[in-house]
């Protein structure tokens, strides 16, 4: 009989991708899905439903019960309000989860699995049965330099990200492209005159954008369109951000090193910055090596890592085609380009990296997680 499996959060932006992979990859075929909604229990389930047909309601213990596995991509508020009292009621089926809530709990595993396989074997021979997506800038990251870390070649890392609008959900996109179009519009007789003044284009630009305030401004605070923020996630009050917290702790958890921050953790730091680009997380890379490696060995061994990484030659032509959000959007490659030594000296290595947050960023790692629980 197929297992019963719990969908929550399957019409958010993670919840949509999510969908669509699993449609892609026929995994409806394998299981009996049963969907949940915060909002509209007792609606109809989408299309992917089988033989049950009707919305249940996410909150409710006993429904959410009957699921040998549950994949949610709700969020963190619904984690920490539902999960403990699910376990609490003595519920012992899997819980896959894009949210941040449960990442560094002992008893959770952060599933990257073309990255971290023995990891996740070794918690599901212990009977683990926590299973949490990672960050998705420190997922992207290792589905691209992975292989740099598995070689044992990393003495520390330092990354600097340009993460997009979508990082920050739904809300976030609409705002980014509201205030495009709000700014478009402030100068639009200008554009259209191909003699106008641009000094005087930029000064009206300017004064918009400190202009924008209320509903135009609401997610993010400032505006963004023709701005970046260099601040994403949480203030720890130690002058760092969670979200650049996260790239340690993370990247570490997820290789098997305890919980990032031990005597034998790989130091990883550095700045994490929204940018205005729609979707995709970009990272330029900066890696001190134990060893003076040629730049031809690292990018073999990056090429052959994983069947979804794609190595960029570093000439201009290759990077301004291949290596951008515009070109790696909606797709499941993970480009690695600019791999050069830096002038620093020659451990010293330089690289640039994109991978689309919403794939292997937040939903391909869960769909994989399924799968495999599948096959065991
Ligand atoms: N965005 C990203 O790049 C990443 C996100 N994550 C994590 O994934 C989780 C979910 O994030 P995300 O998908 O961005 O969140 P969304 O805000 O897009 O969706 C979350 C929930 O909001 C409800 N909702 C309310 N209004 C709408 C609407 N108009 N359209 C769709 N859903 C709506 C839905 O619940 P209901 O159907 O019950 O009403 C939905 O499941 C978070 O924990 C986030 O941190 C992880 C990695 C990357
Ligand atoms: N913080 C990420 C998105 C995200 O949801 O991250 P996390 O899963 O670590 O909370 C961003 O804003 O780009």
């Amino acid at each position: 009989m197929s297992k019963l499996v719990g969908l929550v959060g399957w019409r958010g932006m993670v919840g949509s991708v999510l969908m669509d992979r699993m449609v892609q990859e026929k995994d409806f075929d394998l299981i009996e899905p049963l969907f949940f909604s915060t909002s509209n229990a007792g609606g109809k389930a989408p299309a992917q439903a089988k033989n049950e047909t009707t919305l249940q309601d996410a909150f409710n213990i006993d429904a959410l019960k009957r699921c040998d596995i549950i994949i949610t991509a709700q969020g963190g508020d619904y984690t920490t309000e539902v999960f403990p009292k699910l376990r609490a009621a003595g519920w012992n089926g899997h819980w896959i989860d894009a949210a941040s809530t449960l990442r560094m709990e002992k008893d959770a595993v952060i599933i990257l699995d073309p990255v971290n396989m023995p990891v996740i074997q070794d918690a599901l021979a212990k009977g683990g049965k926590n299973w949490v997506g990672g960050n998705c800038t420190v997922s992207c990251m290792l589905m691209g330099v992975g292989a740099l870390y598995k070689a044992g070649l990393v003495e520390w890392m330092s990354t600097q990200t340009y993460q997009a609008a979508s990082g920050g959900g739904a809300q976030h996109m609409r705002e980014l492209l509201t205030q495009y179009g709000t700014l478009n519009s402030e100068v639009k007789a200008l554009l259209d005159d191909p003699k106008s003044a641009i000094l005087e284009i930029d000064r009206l630009v300017s004064a918009k954008q400190r202009a924008l305030t209320g509903a135009e401004t609401a997610n993010f605070g400032v505006p963004l369109g023709g701005s970046l923020i260099p601040w994403i996630d949480k203030d720890l009050g130690n002058g760092m951000s969670k979200e650049e917290w996260k790239g340690m702790a993370e990247t570490n958890k997820i290789l098997g090193m305890g919980e990032g921050f031990n005597s034998a953790a790989i130091p990883v730091d550095g700045f994490c910055v929204r940018v205005g680009a729609m979707r995709c997380h970009s990272q330029a890379l900066t890696f001190k090596l134990k060893k003076d490696v040629p730049v031809a060995d690292i990018e073999a061994m990056i090429a052959a890592d994983n069947q979804w990484v794609k190595v960029v030659p570093n000439t201009r032509e290759a990077t301004i085609k291949d290596l951008t959000p515009v070109a790696v959007t909606g797709t499941m490659t993970i480009p690695v380009g600019r791999i050069r030594k830096l002038a620093m000296g020659p451990e010293y290595v330089g690289a640039f990296t994109i991978g689309d947050q919403l794939l292997w960023g937040a939903a391909e790692p869960l769909r994989r997680m399924l799968r495999i629980l599948l096959a065991t």
